[in-house]
């Protein structure tokens, strides 16, 4: 049995001088971090700046080419996760790793490096209450992780950790997926167990609010470089941006300018969609888009928004309803998707928007692979052609990559993010359909971005957007609907809503249309 939460013993950890390199891109040059024992220490950095390959080389994921890893004061030579496991360094990923059909309390048990062949669950499970005694914030063991609620999963995935006895936290942006409520109260108890000298905590956030609330300490990173470390509570957001994008300036604000509703409509009408089993993941969505308006929907993850974005691009059959566009019924395909100029970012690009292998250069010319220039005549396709796009649309989003030609699953999460969004907003745009678009971009990308979004929405484009950050859906939309359990909520204009009624609706509180019986 692991034994659990028995004395305080927060380790410390020292990178000291690492580099490492990916073929000619040096993605950590000369880097140190020190985390304090007992500390809870942010890691900054723009998009691609190498925090997570610094703390994939803490993991025993890579092996740095240089530099020396201290763990306690003693050397440490960490060759895989399970080294960094033994010694007690666990880490929480952006996307969760529980098993969902299994309970809170089975997850726990198996993840466990001793689990006998035959379990005494009986036995198991007084343990389990033990440790669960002795724990700032409880899951219910029996809850199947699939009912669990994002903030939920993301407290067990910590639990885990604490449960295999790791008492040094990694966090890979770990409240992404949070409500800003769950935010602060994981992040709060996470920097009360280090004050405690629990634990230590290294985290990844490109949220300056959380850094100076929770925060004790900071390190910034600058393209593979250290750029400067201090006291997170006493720092301030500019002193912070200018470390991390250096003499870069950062866009101004999104400008939302006067439109006239005149062009391009998206319309659902009446839209329900099922998941395989055939239970209801959205129910009669009714609403329409217009010309030169941004309809925000807001929602906690799993409320039907990834159905609602896979049924209008093509990737999930409409049960029932109809879809238009222009007053015309749509069907979404790829011919119609140019013959409309319906673009799109899904979510997760990396799994649902780009050929991972596929050159940066070839999955940015995607769309115009078979038009000139990128195509010669008779629809040959110009791999000099691709290349040339493709590395104009790189200059002109800022895609970090070492070259044109490198695969795009090299690139750094934020940089796959804006590889596609150059992709996706570089063309003529007429409906535009976005889902959690700046998800993982640092705050100037994030600025880039939604100027970006809100020109098409100028420039006369019907744009949908989905969002889990309700900033996001205050600062960019015209109108907002919220979705909850599949249903959504009226649009209203933002002038006539605020951020307490639309977290009511977050919540699932009344407001939504009445659910219709739904039948197959
Ligand atoms: N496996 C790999 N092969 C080649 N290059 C890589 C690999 N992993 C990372 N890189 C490169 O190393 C650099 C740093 O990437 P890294 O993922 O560490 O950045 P990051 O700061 O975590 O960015 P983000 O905030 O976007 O996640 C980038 O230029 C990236 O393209």
């Amino acid at each position: 049995m692991i034994k659990a939460n028995t004395k305080p013993r927060a380790p410390a950890l020292e990178a000291l001088h690492v580099s490492k390199s990916f073929g000619g891109n040096k993605a950590l040059d000369d880097v140190t971090l020190k985390v304090d024992a007992g500390s809870f220490h942010a890691l900054l950095g723009e998009n691609g700046a190498g925090k997570s390959t610094l703390v994939k080389c803490i993991m025993g994921f890579y092996q740095a080419d240089k530099g020396q890893l201290l763990f306690s004061g003693k050397e440490a030579q960490i060759q895989s996760p399970r080294e960094a496991h033994a010694l007690g360094i666990g880490m929480v990923y952006q996307h969760f790793t529980l098993v969902p059909c299994l309970t809170a309390a089975e997850n726990l048990v198996i993840s466990r490096p001793d689990t006998p062949m035959v379990i005494d669950w009986a036995a198991e499970r007084a343990q389990l209450e033990t440790f669960m005694e002795t724990m700032p914030f409880r899951v219910r063991l029996d809850a199947q992780v699939a009912t669990l609620s994002a903030g939920e999963k993301q407290k067990l995935e910590i639990l885990k950790l604490l449960y295999l006895d790791q008492r040094f936290l990694i966090l890979d942006e770990p409240t992404s997926v949070l409500t800003p409520a769950e935010a602060d109260e994981v992040l709060g108890v996470l920097g009360e167990m280090a004050r405690r000298g629990e634990v230590s905590v290294l985290m990844i956030s490109h949220k300056f609010r959380e850094v100076t609330a929770f925060c004790d300490s900071f390190t910034v990173l600058r393209r593979g470089k250290f750029a400067g470390s201090g006291d997170a509570r006493n720092a301030n957001v500019a002193e912070l941006s200018a470390m991390m994008i250096g003499d870069a300036g950062v866009r101004p604000p999104a400008i939302r300018e006067p439109t006239v509703p005149e062009g391009p409509e998206l319309e659902l009408r009446g839209i329900s969609a099922r998941d395989e089993e055939g239970r209801a993941l959205v129910s009669d969505l009714s609403f329409n888009v217009r010309s030169g308006e941004i309809l925000g929907i807001a929602g906690v993850s799993g409320n039907g928004q990834s159905a609602l974005v896979e049924l209008l691009s093509g990737q999930r059959p409409v049960a029932r309803g109809e879809l238009r566009v222009n007053g015309a019924v749509f069907e979404p395909t790829r011919r119609n998707f140019d013959r409309f100029k319906v673009f799109g970012l899904p979510e997760e690009p990396l799994r649902n928007a780009v050929v991972p292998r596929m050159s940066v250069a070839e999955n940015i010319a995607f769309r115009s692979f078979d038009k000139p220039p990128v195509a010669r005549r008779f629809g040959l396709i110009s791999p000099a052609g691709i290349r040339r796009r493709g590395a104009e649309l790189i200059r002109q989003f800022n895609v970090q990559t070492s070259s044109p030609d490198a695969p795009i699953e090299t690139l750094s999460g934020g940089n796959v993010q804006r590889s596609v969004l150059a992709r996706e907003l570089s063309g003529d745009v007429d409906i535009l359909i976005v889902s959690n678009p700046c998800f993982g971009l640092d705050f100037a990308s994030v600025a880039d971005i939604r100027s970006k979004i809100m020109d098409c929405r100028n420039r006369g484009a019907a744009v949908l957007l989905i969002s889990e950050d309700l900033d996001e859906i205050f600062e960019m939309s015209d109108k907002i609907a919220v979705m909850s359990d599949g249903r959504l909520s009226d649009p209203v204009p933002v002038a006539q809503t605020d951020a307490r009624r639309v977290g009511n609706l977050l919540a699932g509180q009344s407001g939504l249309s009445a659910p219709k019986p739904d039948r197959a």
